[in-house]
């Protein structure tokens, strides 16, 4: 039996009476780290057969989320699942820990509630609370910008659960409009704990290993809302979550996040030099105080220093806010994604969860294809950055001088029978090189051309893309399902 079988079946055993939250804190005020106690939301003994399974909702990272239909109870729930192999294979095993155990101890009406988790040989599963309306993302992109008035809403309600989340010693560390989901009403529910990261003085309980992964836990989030010190590798800090929340912001009002570039590289250059540009349409105050949440100072952005989140709600951007009674508000008219038919969501849009196939790995393991078939929502990834991985100087001896690199990742290079791990490497000479991580020496090195006939990029999924030259096709895979940007990237570069 695989060890996550193990720790999820024994190690986390319920024990009565022994709830987390009740004895978190010892005296030296350090993170509890308890062998055993009880969850609050249970460990079940379903199988994936008790449900009915309706449209996927998502596709993580190493998870699929599903919505699912209790088949006695008739309740729904998100049923995130995730592949216990791929788990383990990807060293995810501390996020997938953590994510569980936080979410089970916090409790407040901006958070998805965990209800239960259950097992199989091939998978976990955690039933969330259903987030019926989409991501914030979604209504953003549908709408194209948002109304000053609903952004205040939407971002009033995330300051309010960010409150929380930093009252109880906890930085979120992946805040984005992606991981801002709606209820069918259109609160917000701030989702994906997977990169939480607990503060010393944490009144969350971790347990053994849930958090002390803490390698590979430091460099997380998405380019597009990472703060600058996070790439000076400063430790995180409360202030994290706010320079996110400001470039949220900001994308609300403006329909496109504050620092963008064609690749990661370039983002993270605009973000240590703090190059934001304000749009004529913000009006003073919002302007204001996404100046003062994207501060080069973590301490200094509102919330985080000594003013409290008293300070961030004072702003005048919330002026009218009722802090009081936020859920009692009326929230923003979603728009719905087009073309669908309204009616019985159990049978609504997107592809249907193939239950035959569930507990089979070969379903759960995110191979970024399975469930995002239609080309519209593999065309959506384009819009979206992935985790990063590749801000890393180590790759500069592979430069010339004055050569900058234009889009860089650790993929997967394929071979009939073999695939070994690479990191493609594209600049703006242009030069497209590949490189042995370990060895660090160059592997192989694709003749350029400006024409599409010597050098062609073919996507096949949102993770697998071909590089064509008249003499060899070289198949890659990007995990972090950048094919589509990997084809732009290098279209683009041919077209200059
Ligand atoms: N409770 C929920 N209700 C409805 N949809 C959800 C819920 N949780 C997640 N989703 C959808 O499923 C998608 C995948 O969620 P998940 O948390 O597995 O990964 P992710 O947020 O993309 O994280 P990662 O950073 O791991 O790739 C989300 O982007 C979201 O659209």
């Amino acid at each position: 039996m695989l060890e996550m079988e193990r720790e999820f079946d024994s190690k986390f055993r319920i024990q009565s009476g022994d709830h987390p939250s009740s004895s978190s804190n010892n005296n030296n005020g350090s993170v509890q780290r308890s062998k055993s106690f009880a969850f609050r939301a249970p460990q079940e003994n379903f199988t994936i057969h008790d449900f009915e399974l309706g449209k996927i909702y998502g596709v993580g990272s190493y998870s699929k989320v599903v919505r699912a239909k209790k088949k006695d109870t008739g309740t729904v729930s998100a049923l995130k699942i995730m592949d216990k192999k791929f788990i383990t294979k990807e060293n995810k095993t501390a996020y997938v820990k953590l994510e569980r155990i936080v979410l089970d101890q916090l409790d407040h009406p901006g958070i998805v509630r965990l209800f239960f988790t259950f097992q199989d040989n091939y998978s976990l599963y955690m039933a969330l609370e259903s987030c019926e309306g989409g991501e914030l993302f979604d209504q953003i992109t549908r709408k194209g910008r948002l109304s000053e008035d609903e952004a205040c809403f939407y971002a009033a309600e995330v300051v309010d659960a960010l409150e929380y989340i930093h009252s109880m010693g906890l930085i979120h560390r992946d805040i984005k409009p992606e991981n801002l989901l709606l209820t069918a009403e259109g609160h917000i529910k701030i989702a994906d704990f997977g990169s939480v990261k607990p503060m010393q003085d944490s009144c969350i309980t971790v347990l053994p290993n849930a958090a002390s992964d803490d390698k590979a836990c430091t460099f997380v989030g998405t380019a597009a809302y990472v703060p600058p010190e996070v790439l000076n590798s400063s430790p995180a800090t409360f202030g994290n979550d706010l320079w996110a929340l400001g470039c949220t912001l900001y994308q609300m009002l403006s329909g496109t996040s504050p620092f963008k570039d064609a690749s990661e590289w370039l983002i993270f250059q605009r973000i240590i030099a703090r190059d934001i540009r304000f749009p004529d349409y913000f009006s003073g105050e919002a302007r204001d105080l996404i100046d003062h949440l994207l501060d080069i100072d973590p301490s200094r952005r509102p919330g985080a220093g000594r003013g409290g989140y008293a300070e961030l709600k004072n702003h005048p951007f919330f002026e009218g806010v009722d802090w009081k009674n936020l859920r009692g508000e009326t929230p923003p008219k979603l728009v719905s994604e087009p073309m669908v038919h309204s009616g019985d969501s159990d049978h609504d849009s997107g592809s249907p969860y193939n239950p035959a196939r569930a507990g089979d790995s070969s379903v759960t393991q995110n191979d970024g294809n399975a469930g995002v078939s239609s080309s519209a929502e593999a065309t959506a990834h384009i819009t979206r950055l992935a985790s990063i991985d590749s801000f890393d100087s180590k790759w500069q001896q592979f430069l010339d001088p004055g050569e900058s690199v234009l889009m860089i990742a650790m993929v997967k290079k394929l071979q009939k029978l073999t695939s070994k791990k690479v990191q493609l490497i594209l600049t703006n000479k242009p030069k497209l090189i590949y490189v042995d991580p370990s060895k660090l020496v160059v592997k192989g090195n694709i003749i350029w051309s400006d024409n599409s006939d010597d050098l062609s990029v073919q996507v096949t999924s949102p993770s697998h893309f071909k590089i064509c030259t008249p003499k060899k096709v070289r198949s890659f895979e990007d995990a972090k399902q950048r094919a589509w940007q990997w084809k732009k990237a290098i279209e683009s570069l041919q077209n200059q």
